[in-house]
């Protein structure tokens, strides 16, 4: 549906020249929730902009389903733009306009007669649940009211693909489970492809199926959500994952206990799709030739299935700790040993 070539994007300032994308490839399927996630300046708006033209590349070519961006005319490329929609972190609402009208524009731009805009409007307006809410200005909307708005305006001209600039990050956690859940909705209504940016992998883990990680206008790892998640490679991606599958209280908890136990072996389990739904951890603790101890744990449901991890502690014979370790990884979970258990002094 969307394919980034060798895309390159230099600004000129007066300090000198910005490299702000060093050579991306991208592909991004039909239907698909793709996340892309980078920590402040790594390129990410940048990058979403380019889809849509509001940039334009310095290197490299961008293919949005079928119609290679930089090559159209300005006609062509008005036309080729209705098929983007794009929403904002900060909404980007016309202040005089109340929400039927916020609606409308993009169709009024558009040519649409008025009785067609009608219909349209009032079906969107269903769509993001906003009834009730027609006559109301952006200043009397809450933010998550704000950005059904921006995704309704968005969609008014059917297109096939959403953009999202880090649309959430203005929102508070409950608002923001609720935007996230619209859009999974309207993935799944319109069979729209969806691509956002962000920097909390909250979202990623949520309502993305792919993840590209991008570091100083490089990607520098990709892939299923899922896989990512149960192996990620780079640090960068180590960190990312650590934002969701850690918290600072588990962390003290388990900094705790290696003191409490320092010659126990500790190791942290990731469970991810078909392994979180086996018996993995009830036929572990049938071996009776070691003791596991549950440290802490969490489950979390993405796109793709379950994602969980689990920190244990096994305590027994090292070839027995070491079985036990074989059998858990045998059943496709990853398995990282925190602590190694030491020799007793003797
Ligand atoms: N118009 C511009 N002129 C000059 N430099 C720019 C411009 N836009 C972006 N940059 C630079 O390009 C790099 C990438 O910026 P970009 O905004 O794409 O990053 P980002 O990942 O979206 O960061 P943030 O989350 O903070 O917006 C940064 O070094 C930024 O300073």
């Amino acid at each position: 549906m969307i394919k980034l070539k060798g895309i390159k994007k230099f600004y000129k300032t007066k300090t000198g020249l910005v490299n702000a994308l060093n050579g991306i490839d991208l592909e991004v399927n039909k239907g698909d929730i793709f996340g892309v996630i980078g920590y402040s300046g790594a390129g990410k708006s940048t990058l979403i902009r380019l889809i849509n033209m509001l940039e334009k590349p310095s290197e490299g070519r961008i293919n949005v389903d079928g119609s290679e961006m930089s090559t159209l005319s300005k006609k062509a490329l008005r036309d080729a733009r209705k098929q983007i929609g794009m929403i904002f972190q900060h909404f980007n609402l016309l202040w005089s306009r109340n929400v039927k009208d916020n609606i409308a524009f993009p169709l009024e731009i558009a040519g649409v007669p008025k009785r067609e805009r009608e219909r349209k409007v009032k079906e969107l307006i269903h769509l993001v649940g906003l009834e009730g809410r027609e006559s109301a200005y952006p200043s009397q909307l809450s933010g998550g009211q704000k950005q059904r708005v921006g995704i309704a305006r968005a969609l008014a001209n059917d297109p096939k693909v959403l953009l999202c600039d880090e649309a959430t990050s203005a929102l508070d956690p409950k608002t923001t489970e609720a935007i996230l859940d619209l859009l999974v909705d309207i993935n799944q209504k319109l069979g729209l492809t969806i691509i956002l940016i962000t920097h909390e992998m909250h979202v990623i883990k949520k309502i993305c199926h792919q993840v590209a990680v991008i570091d100083n206008g490089i990607i520098v790892e990709e892939g299923e959500v899922l896989d990512v998640f149960r192996s990620p490679q780079m640090a960068i991606t180590k960190d990312f994952v650590k934002q969701v599958t850690s918290d600072s209280e588990s962390e003290e908890a388990v900094k705790l206990i290696k003191q409490t136990y320092p010659s126990a072996t500790i190791a942290r389990l990731t469970f991810a799709g078909e392994a979180a739904n086996r018996p993995v951890i009830s036929e572990l603790l049938k071996q009776e030739a070691i003791d596991v101890n549950l440290l802490e744990g969490n489950l979390s449901q993405t796109q793709r299935g379950a994602l969980g991890t689990l920190t244990l502690l096994l305590d027994g014979e090292a070839p027995k700790v070491k079985d036990a370790i074989t059998f858990v990884e045998n059943q496709g979970v990853v398995v990282e040993v925190i602590q190694h258990a030491s020799e007793p002094v003797s």
